[in-house]
């Protein structure tokens, strides 16, 4: 057997969606595939097409994230292969539903595997890919985690948790060559919409991107040295615009007195 140079890449939430096309783009682009999902066989059929029709090895792990031991599984293994180079943090479930209209028992699954699994599995690949002289991972936030009044409102907090680290990890990390890219899809065509209890027919079908479409702009991006990569935006220009309005917060969200509209006399 020979191994590829690009090295392996892990890809979360590979049975299906998102994450089987992730799966047969980055196969294609020459990586070898650790395929994650709780089906194994949907694993088996993604990686049976995937090795059909590319070079790459490709290897599958049932797992359900939400299980502790499953999750302890996966991050041994991302410690343990230093062939792995790529993680992508695909695997996550949504909701539609306001909040009172919303099981908190699901709620806190939601989170368990969009945030805690998540945060987990960042921390075993940034530890090791430090370790092996750099690495890259690739995070799905959402457009939501920018506009959590759209979806679920836990949901969109998820996501928004997704993106905020995102950006903390590039900060401290990107010096030590662990590339980070975080994409915010908008509404994509997969059993997403199923499984969160919402349907895509609710949706204009211009506001519906398909997932082929939406890897291929999201994999562009990472070549194209983005951090943040919001696949449907028209205009990168409005993204900046908003970054540069948050950057130009930062010097004043933490100062010694508060303004003259909160009426707070000084003290002498
Ligand atoms: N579709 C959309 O409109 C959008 C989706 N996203 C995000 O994209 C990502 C992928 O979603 P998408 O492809 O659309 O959805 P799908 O429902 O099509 O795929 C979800 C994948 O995650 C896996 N998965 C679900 N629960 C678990 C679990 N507990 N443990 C391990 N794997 C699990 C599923 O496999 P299995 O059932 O075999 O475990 C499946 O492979 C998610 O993070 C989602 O939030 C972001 C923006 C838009
Ligand atoms: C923005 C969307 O519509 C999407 N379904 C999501 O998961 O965030």
């Amino acid at each position: 057997m020979t191994y590829s140079k690009m090295g392996i890449a892990m890809v979360t939430g590979a049975s299906a969606g998102i994450g089987a096309i992730y799966a047969d783009r980055l196969a294609r682009r020459g990586y070898d595939l650790i395929l994650v999902a709780r089906s194994q066989e949907r694993l088996d059929e993604v990686a049976r097409r995937i090795a059909g029709s590319t070079n790459c090895n490709v290897s599958t792990v049932a797992a359900d994230l939400n299980d502790k031991a499953d999750l302890g599984r996966i991050e041994t293994l991302l410690g343990a292969d230093p062939a792995i180079t790529m993680l992508v943090n695909n695997a996550g479930i949504g909701g539609v539903a306001p909040l009172l209209e919303s099981d908190v028992n699901k709620m806190q699954a939601m989170i368990e595997l969009n945030i805690t699994a998540l945060t987990r599995l960042t921390y075993a690949a940034a530890r090791a890919f430090v370790a092996r002289g750099g690495g890259t991972i690739i995070n799905i936030s959402s457009a939501v985690a920018i506009a959590p009044e759209i979806l679920n409102g836990v949901y969109g907090a998820t996501k928004a948790f997704v993106l905020a680290f995102s950006l903390s990890l590039h900060k401290e990390l990107a010096d030590k060559k662990l590339r980070i890219q975080v994409v915010l899809p908008g509404a994509i065509a997969t059993n997403f919409w199923d499984v969160s209890g919402g349907s895509l027919d609710d949706l204009p079908s211009k506001a519906i991107m398909q997932s082929d479409d939406l890897v291929d702009a999201a994999l562009a991006g990472l070549d194209q040295g983005e951090l943040v990569t919001i696949p449907s935006l028209p205009d990168v220009a409005d993204w900046h615009a908003y970054e540069a309005a948050r950057q130009k917060l930062i010097p004043n969200l933490s100062l010694n007195t508060s303004p003259a509209r909160y009426g707070i006399a000084v003290a002498a």
